[in-house]
């Protein structure tokens, strides 16, 4: 199988985040997709390509350009007003405020465009969030070109971010953006498996009112796990999109066992929506050493999560997600992978 990769991910590296009301190191750092990287070279996956550079065309059908165009110039804004570190919200537009956008303002264009102070801004992030996203569309493309599966290695992840919001390190929605072009190229059906620890809230807002993209989530229960908002078992899909959405929410603690009983439950859904091309959001943070989860599964269980996707037999795009147990982060990733190909 083959990895697109962008050494230009290496551009983002926010410097702090909040966490338990501490500013605490950035979980979601650079070293991430050099150590999954690493892995994929060890096992021999197969070969890594650079991503081509692509229009911001596909993801301005999911993402509201104005936010695009926001992402694009927010350092710039940030920096003109002689700040360094990195920009992060810290007001957002909650219930009883009002919600149209400060239009010249960097602390309110920040917050008017997150969810949390989850997605710091700094220099670099543009870059690597540009060829993040060109990750996605490449590895599509190899798929789309005859591949029976392809390996974006995005960094920073997606899947958090909605159709005009960045958030949980998120800013565009690479399986999004992915799907999306899925669609353009003539898949009637996309179907999107998301087997990230957090519920892919972005990916979910984005088609919930559609019919042609489903979308399915297993995740810690929003109950008592971010994003906290959205994630829901009664959260089926809107009007066109009624009956394209599934969410598995499950409890602190949960490990393979009940973990693979959703995953089957999900890809039989996929199955009997139809898809002619599946999207796997990967995130590893279910690992069970995952410092900011709650889930227990082991690394020898991520071979068994790519041998059942594989049983559904379509062509797949895997678009890496979340994962912060970072000496285990390539074994557990990349097993997904050998596990898909049965080695
Ligand atoms: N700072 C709040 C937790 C962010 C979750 C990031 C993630 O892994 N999402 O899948
Ligand atoms: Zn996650």
């Amino acid at each position: 199988m083959k990895t697109v990769y962008s050494p230009d991910h290496a551009a983002h590296a926010g410097h702090w985040e909040v966490a338990r009301g501490a500013m605490v190191p950035c979980f979601e750092k650079p070293i991430r997709a050099e150590y999954v990287r690493a892995r994929v070279e060890e096992v021999g996956l197969g070969e890594i390509v650079l991503p081509k550079v692509w229009s911001m065309e596909t993801a301005r059908k999911v993402h509201d350009p104005a936010y695009l165009a926001f992402l694009g110039k927010a350092w710039d804004m940030w920096a003109a007003e002689g700040n360094h570190t990195s920009a992060l919200p810290m007001t957002w537009p909650v219930r009883g405020l009002r919600n149209d956008v400060p239009p010249e303002c960097i602390e309110g264009l920040l917050g008017f465009y997150s969810m949390d102070a989850g997605a710091s801004i700094t220099a670099g992030t543009w870059k690597a969030v540009k060829a993040s996203m060109d990750c996605a569309l490449t590895a599509a493309e190899i798929v789309a070109g005859g591949a029976r599966a392809a390996f974006a290695l995005c960094r920073p992840p997606g899947h958090h971010s909605g159709p005009a919001f960045m958030g949980g390190y998120c800013f565009i929605n690479n399986a999004s953006v992915a799907a999306q072009w899925f669609r353009d190229q003539g898949a009637a059906r996309v179907a999107i498996l998301d087997v990230d620890y957090h519920h892919g809230n972005g990916t979910q807002d984005i088609f919930y009112e559609r019919g042609d993209v489903f979308v399915a989530n297993i995740h810690g229960d929003p109950k008592t796990e971010y994003p906290y908002f959205l994630g829901h078992a009664d959260e089926t899909g809107r009007g066109a999109g009624e009956g394209c959405n599934v969410n598995y929410p499950l409890p602190f603690g949960t490990a393979w066992d009940t973990w693979s009983l959703a995953l089957d439950a999900a890809c039989d859904r996929a199955e009997a929506f139809g898809a002619e091309v599946i999207v796997v959001s990967l995130g590893v943070d279910t690992f069970e050493r995952d410092p900011i989860s709650a889930f227990k599964l082991k690394t020898a269980d991520y071979p068994k999560m790519g041998a059942r996707i594989a049983k559904l037999g379509k062509p797949t795009l895997f678009v890496f997600e979340g994962g912060y147990a970072v000496d285990e982060i390539g074994v557990n990733a990349v097993g997904v992978l050998t596990g898909f190909e049965g080695r």
